[in-house]
């Protein structure tokens, strides 16, 4: 094996998935919003929503986390701005769901990419959780370089 960091790549078919997503601030929004684009079934419980939200093309549980809510959910998202509660999510989930802490990627068993997405392709962008702001730069490289 080759000295990389293991991670491996897969493109999920999201369509009509269900998918969790706690809480409901800017970070929140950025996955919602992807999700949502894809056909995702997306479930939000938050005891707020960002503006531009609207909690009509989504489920919203209004009110904070609680363990059992997980239950039945592929993916699920931690984007609280309390750690512990983050934590909390994760340690909820059960052998098979797949679960993103958006504010520690040690805690995490995927993350997501930066990617460039026409018709015909998409590119994605990863610093193994290392380093995120790295992939935008990248990501904005490679946008100029393709608008050429
Ligand atoms: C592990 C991962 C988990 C995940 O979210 O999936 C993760 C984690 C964390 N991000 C943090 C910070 C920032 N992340 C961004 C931006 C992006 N972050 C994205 C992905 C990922 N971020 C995954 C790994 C990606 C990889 O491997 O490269 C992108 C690529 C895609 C997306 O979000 O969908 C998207 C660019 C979208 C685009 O432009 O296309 C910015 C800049 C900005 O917001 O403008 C900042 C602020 C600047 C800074 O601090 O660097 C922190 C510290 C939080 C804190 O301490 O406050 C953590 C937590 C930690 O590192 O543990
Ligand atoms: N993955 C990424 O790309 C990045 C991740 N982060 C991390 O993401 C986290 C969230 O950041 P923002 O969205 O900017 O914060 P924010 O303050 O905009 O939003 C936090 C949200 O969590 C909700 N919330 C708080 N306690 C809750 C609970 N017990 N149950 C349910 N919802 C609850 C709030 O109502 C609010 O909607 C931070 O921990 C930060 O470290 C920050 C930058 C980039």
């Amino acid at each position: 094996m080759c000295k990389m960091v293991a991670a491996y790549p897969v493109m999920l078919a999201i369509k009509n998935q269900p998918v969790l997503v706690v809480g409901g601030g800017r970070i929140a929004k950025r996955k919602i919003q992807e999700l949502l684009e894809n056909g995702a079934e997306v479930t939000v419980v938050s005891p707020s929503l960002a503006e531009g939200l609207d909690p009509t093309v989504f489920t919203w549980i209004k009110g904070v986390f609680d363990e059992k809510i997980v239950h039945g959910f592929w993916l699920v998202f931690a984007c609280t701005d309390d750690q512990e509660v983050n934590q909390k999510v994760v340690a909820a989930c059960q052998k098979g769901q797949l679960v993103n802490d958006t504010s520690n990627q040690r805690n995490s068993n995927f993350f997501n990419m930066a990617t460039i997405k026409t018709e015909d392709y998409l590119l994605g962008i990863s610093t193994y959780g290392k380093n995120p702001s790295l992939s935008k730069k990248i990501k904005e490289k490679l946008m100029q370089y393709l608008a050429k």
